[in-house]
Formats: structure tokens, sequence, C-alpha cells
């Protein structure tokens, strides 16, 4: 079987007439994990939505498992590819259990197949399993960002789409999250990120890609890149900063 899950083939894409993925086109590979980097506004959230229906594609195509996607709705992409896809930011309903908003979250499945799958996801994080019956925004940040991705696990994605993961989270609780993707893949599940964590988030991921003005500039190993010298020049702020005063 090819290894390639995703592929972006020249793919244009934007908001209204503002074009931010300009002809863009990698792969990234089944059962492993593919971050992706480059400065802010570089695209990287972009790449997400459009994989995920949320934009219109202009140009070019995208595929999954060698089938064309491309215009295909984010509903379909859940329901009928198995893409899952955990936004940045806070998705809960914050009103309602923790309980309702897996059922929520696994409304396609029916309620019975829901039900029996709602232990084992529950399983992989005991924090959000004790507070069952509490109001989501009574969790902590931590514990919600797991319940978010407990969420998506009910559909047994093959493929999870994850932006910034980290945002408020403490060192442990990412580590945790970080954890359990690499167990994901380990299982055969496509993980795509993106995360400013850049350090901690090569250490466990497979493969790195970097975007600039929606364009590839990168593909490596996330293990070679994290030993590339450049790599602080290139995406822990060094690049895109002020250049230093020229000496006197
Ligand atoms: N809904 C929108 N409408 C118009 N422009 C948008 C919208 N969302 C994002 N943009 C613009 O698209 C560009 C790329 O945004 P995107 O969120 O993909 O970047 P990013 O690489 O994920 O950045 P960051 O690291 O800051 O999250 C930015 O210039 C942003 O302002």
């Amino acid at each position: 079987m090819d290894p390639i899950a995703i592929e972006f083939d020249d793919v244009v894409a934007g908001y209204g007439d503002f074009m931010i993925l300009n002809n863009l086109s990698f792969k990234a590979k089944r059962g492993k994990i593919t971050l992706l980097l480059g400065p802010n506004g570089a695209g990287k959230s972009t790449v997400l939505k459009t994989l995920f229906g949320m934009l219109k594609v202009r140009n070019g195509s995208i595929k999954l498992d060698g089938q064309d996607i491309t215009g295909a709705s984010a509903k379909s992409l859940l329901v009928e590819h198995g893409v899952a896809f955990v936004p940045q930011g806070r998705n809960l309903f914050g009103q309602l259990s923790v309980m309702e908003n897996l059922e929520l979250g696994g409304i396609t499945l029916g309620m019975k197949t829901c039900r029996e799958r709602i232990p084992e996801v529950l399983d992989l994080f005991p924090r959000v399993k004790e507070r069952l019956h509490s109001a989501a925004a009574s969790l902590s940040g931590g514990e919600q960002k797991q319940l978010e991705v407990g969420r998506a696990l009910l559909l047994r994605p093959k493929v999870i789409l994850i932006d910034e993961p980290s945002i408020g989270l403490s060192p442990m609780v990412v580590a945790d999250v970080f954890k359990l993707l690499r167990k994901l893949a380990e299982q055969g599940t496509t993980v795509l990120m993106v995360e400013q964590n850049v350090k901690s988030a090569l250490k466990m991921a497979d493969e790195a890609i970097a975007l600039e003005s929606g364009r590839l500039v990168l593909h490596k190993a996330a293990d070679e890149l994290l030993n590339d010298p450049n790599i602080e020049r290139l995406f822990l702020g060094g690049a895109h900063a002020a250049p230093a005063p020229a000496a006197a």
C-alpha cells in the first residue's frame, strides 16, 4: 500500500480574493506525525482548514489515501473519509456536561455505538473521566483540550488534523497530549499538526514541513531538523527578527 495518506498538489486557497496557499504541494505519510511549521501568518492553519473542506480549493488538488477529495465538505470528510479536525482554542459546549459533549461529538455514529465507544475514550483521559457530569467549561484548559481530542477519537479517525494543541497548557499536560498523539500514530492514525512549541513537537513528530507565504520551503525528518544548527534562526524567531545593527 502506498505510504502516502495526504497529498496536496499545487493547491491554491485563501479568504475572499486573498490567496494564502500559493501552489502548495506536499505529502504526509500514513501513521506518521507531520508537523507544520513556519512564521505567523505563513498559512499553517489554512492548510488544515483547506484539507477539512472549510475553504474552497481554487486550484490544484488534495488526495487522501490516493482518492481525490478536493471540494469535499467537512461533513463528508468526517463521516465518510475519517478525518477529524481539532481546531485552535476552545471548541466545546461549555454549559453542557463532559458526557453531553462526547455524545454530541459521536452523534453521527448513532447513540448505541457512541455510548459503547465513550468508555474506551475516557480510559485515555482519567482526569476527564472523573468529571463526566461536570459542565465542560469547569474543566481546566488541559482537561478541555483532552476532551476535544477524545471527542474526535470517538469517530476512530484515520487522520487527525490538530491546530496548536499546546496553547494554554502546562508542559506536563502538553507532554501527555503529545504522548497520546504518538500512541495514535503508532496504531496507524495519520497526524497533521500545527504547533508553535517547535522543539518539543519535533521530538515527538516524524516529519516536519515548513511554509513561508503559503509555499513549501522545507520538508525533512523531524529528528534531522531538531539537530540542525539553523533551527533557532529558522523557526525560533531568528529568521524574522530585525537584523542586528551594523557594528560602528
Ligand atoms: N477568516 C479569515 N479571513 C481573512 N483572512 C484570514 C482569515 N483567517 C486567516 N486569515 C489570514 O490568512 C493568513 C494565514 O493565516 P493562518 O492562520 O493560516 O496562519 P498560520 O501560519 O497558522 O499563523 P499563526 O502561526 O499566526 O497561527 C494570515 O495573514 C491571516 O491573517
